[in-house]
């Protein structure tokens, strides 16, 4: 073999980490063997809006997949009751094993006994299309000995009956049986999911975006797609006025911002009594939250509310304003409004025709100046940002989402991304213009995500830059953004005009284009994946299940998985949320019904009703080497065979670690 100088210091630097012919012979051995085991299992959510207690359930049943194991293992043997409850303690560990020590006190040794045996059996089943290897370093440090033990011992086996029950026993006699249920049922969960990606938008509307990220983080492997609701939390840590604007807003509207001040520690002190100052004698009717979820509060905290929702709207205007002024080639003048209002008269003049304003006290607002913040509000935006900048909860999750995220995801042929590919009504990809060059497609893509992670290493420096800053707030509502993907973002209207039609966001037509198998196969084939092989997972358009859309389009080449996990949605989807599920055997889209409450599904067993479709089905079951990760390992397997080959020719000498 010949080797050039470059391949020869690489092979140097290989042969550190095997530096035997053994040593590397070994690895090539569990490397193939790997590649023959069935691949890992793939679940997709996206659109989460802040529903943790939904978020949490769906993941730790595995969309179902739990409850199929139970059913393997046990099929009639045990009761259906016994299956439920084994299933919400592997759900829920912790707050069952109370509900049971309160049921069933006297027996308690018996149920531990029962019940080990049972979760062990479970855990065996879902670790057996894993190596060893990869089983071990998933297990819990406390017990991983054990639990090793444990799924490869044969407790039938006329030998080994009396070292399993030992073992068992033991457990329970030193009191450990709690620990061991909540280890075990933490690794049968983390079995099962082998992959989860999110398709975007984990903030807003919901009551706890920060729970399901401080989750996630506990996760080994996620990967996010960045949906417009999350840009638009990541341009507020970063100090974009524009998106603390819009983030204090939405939490204003849905009565949540609690999240801002209890979650983050953001102190909102300063939009509070700037707010009450300023609409002192205004009851900001216009202003209530979205769904009179304020019921709880008092008439006065109600007031506080829309008066701050209010206060924050009317400085949103003015900063977009700003935004769009100082960036022309987002061309959205058409989104300048304050200058088109009659302030007299309270109407304003859009597209040649006028309507009348639902509310017209402006206090803030200079007519000649309109979009003009005045100096309190500059003040209140600057110790805003200032509290944005600082919170440490959110600055974590903000590296986090930058660890993990991306504009869009190839992986194992499928494309992941929230929103669109924007598309023009014939059927061409969209361009957009960013300052001398115009982009489409992949290529627009691409050159975005830039820009947005260019944003993040200026934050880094702590050299914030309103270029790069500027665009995280043109992805959530510029109507070239991808995650967008509408005309524009008709807020203005929807607050303030009654004229139903000033409220129509208009879609960009690659919503309409993506029925079509062709659409599909040209956003696959840009994005370089077989459209035979690939699939396009969608996120960010509620599907219209009521309505009978179908969340599966462009013959099967496109899925939709916003199911509706946002409450407020639910009425629109007429379901509670969507998982994809990609295994060996196939595609398979599941479909969940509302979930009721956590106590319910902890004290009841009651989990939700889940409606599977198999949407693919491989024609032979696809194992690791079909994968990405599998062709990552053939690469290995060849560098160390060229290795071997290497030692072999004495061209690299083997250099056993000498004691
Ligand atoms: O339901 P709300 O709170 O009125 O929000 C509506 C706004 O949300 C958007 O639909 C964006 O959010 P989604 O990404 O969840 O669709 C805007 O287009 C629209 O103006
Ligand atoms: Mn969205």
């Amino acid at each position: 073999m010949k080797l050039s100088k470059e391949e020869l210091s690489y092979y140097k630097l290989l042969a550190r980490s095997y530096r035997t012919i053994q040593a590397a012979s070994t690895e090539i051995i569990n490397l193939s063997a790997i590649l023959n085991l069935p691949k890992g299992t793939e679940h997709f959510m996206s659109d989460i809006h802040g529903e943790y207690d939904s978020f949490i359930h769906i993941v730790n049943n595995a969309s179902g997949v739990v409850k199929r194991k139970i059913n393997d293992v046990f099929g009639d043997t045990i009761s259906q009751k016994d299956k439920s409850e084994l299933a919400t303690l592997i759900f829920y560990p912790k707050e069952k094993l109370k509900v049971i020590e309160h049921e069933h006190e006297d027996e308690m040794q018996d149920w531990y006994k029962v019940t080990l045996f049972r979760l062990v059996e479970v855990c065996r089943n879902a670790s057996s299309k894993y190596t060893r290897s990869k089983v071990r370093k998933a297990l819990p440090n406390d017990f991983a000995y054990v639990i090793e033990e444990l799924l490869h011992e044969q407790e039938n086996a006329p030998n080994k009956q009396d070292y399993y029950n030992g073992i068992i026993d033991t457990i329970i006699r030193i009191n450990r049986a709690d620990n061991f249920v909540m280890a075990i049922s933490e690794l049968i969960r983390s079995l099962v999911i082998d992959h989860l990606h999110i398709v975007g938008d984990i903030f807003d509307r919901g009551p706890e975006p920060d729970r399901i990220i401080d989750t996630l983080m506990t996760f080994k492997s996620v990967d996010i797609q960045w949906g417009n609701h999350d840009i638009l939390w990541m341009g507020a840590a970063m100090g974009c006025t524009g998106c603390i604007s819009n983030v204090l807003r939405i939490s204003a509207r849905y009565d949540n911002l609690s999240i801002i001040e209890e979650n983050y520690g953001i102190n909102l002190m300063p939009l509070a009594t700037f707010a009450m100052e300023t609409y002192e004698n205004d009851l900001c009717e216009v202003f209530a939250p979205k769904e009179e979820a304020s019921a709880d509060n008092s008439p006065q905290q109600q007031l506080l509310i829309r008066q701050m929702h209010k206060a924050i709207s009317v400085i949103q205007f003015k900063i977009e304003s700003a935004i769009i002024k100082r960036n022309p080639w987002y061309q959205m003048e058409d989104r300048l409004l304050l200058d088109k209002i009659h302030y007299e008269q309270g109407t304003i003049k859009i597209g040649g025709k006028n309507y009348e304003l639902k509310d017209n006290k402006w206090p803030t607002i200079d007519p000649e100046n309109p979009h003009e913040l005045t100096k309190d509000e500059k003040k209140l935006m600057e110790r805003l940002q200032h509290s944005f900048l600082n919170s440490e909860k959110l600055q974590k999750h903000l590296h986090y989402l930058y660890e993990v995220g991306n504009m869009h995801l190839v992986f194992n042929n499928n494309l992941l991304y929230h929103g669109c590919i924007p598309m023009t009504r014939n059927g061409n990809f969209q361009r957009m213009k960013i300052f001398d060059k115009s982009y489409n497609g992949k290529a627009l893509i691409l050159k975005l995500e830039k820009i947005v992670r260019k944003a993040f290493s200026n934050h880094l420096k702590s050299t914030p830059n309103s270029y790069e800053l500027d665009f995280l707030w043109y992805l959530w509502a510029g109507p070239v953004s991808p995650l967008f993907g509408k005309k524009k973002m008709a807020t203005f209207e929807r607050y303030l005009l009654s004229d139903k039609t000033t409220h129509h966001e208009e879609n960009n037509p690659y919503f309409a284009l993506r029925d079509e198998e062709e659409t599909c196969n040209k956003i696959l084939t840009d994005f370089g994946i077989d459209p035979k092989q690939g699939h396009i997972v969608n996120g960010h358009t509620p599907v219209k299940r009521k309505k009978g859309e179908n969340p599966v389009k462009g013959n099967g080449k496109l899925i939709v998985i916003d199911g509706g996990l946002a409450k407020p949605y639910q009425n629109i989807t007429g379901i509670a949320g969507y998982t994809l599920i990609y295994n060996s055997y196939g595609l398979t889209l599941a479909s969940h019904k509302p979930f009721q409450s956590r106590k319910k599904a902890i004290i009841e067993n009651a989990d939700i009703s889940t409606t599977k479709l198999m949407l693919e089905r491989n024609n032979v079951r696809k194992r690791v080497g079909d994968t990405d990760v599998g062709n990552e390992l053939k690469e290995q397997i060849h560098d160390l065979e060229r290795l071997l080959e290497a030692y072999r020719e004495g061209i690299i000498k083997e250099q056993p670690k000498r004691l």
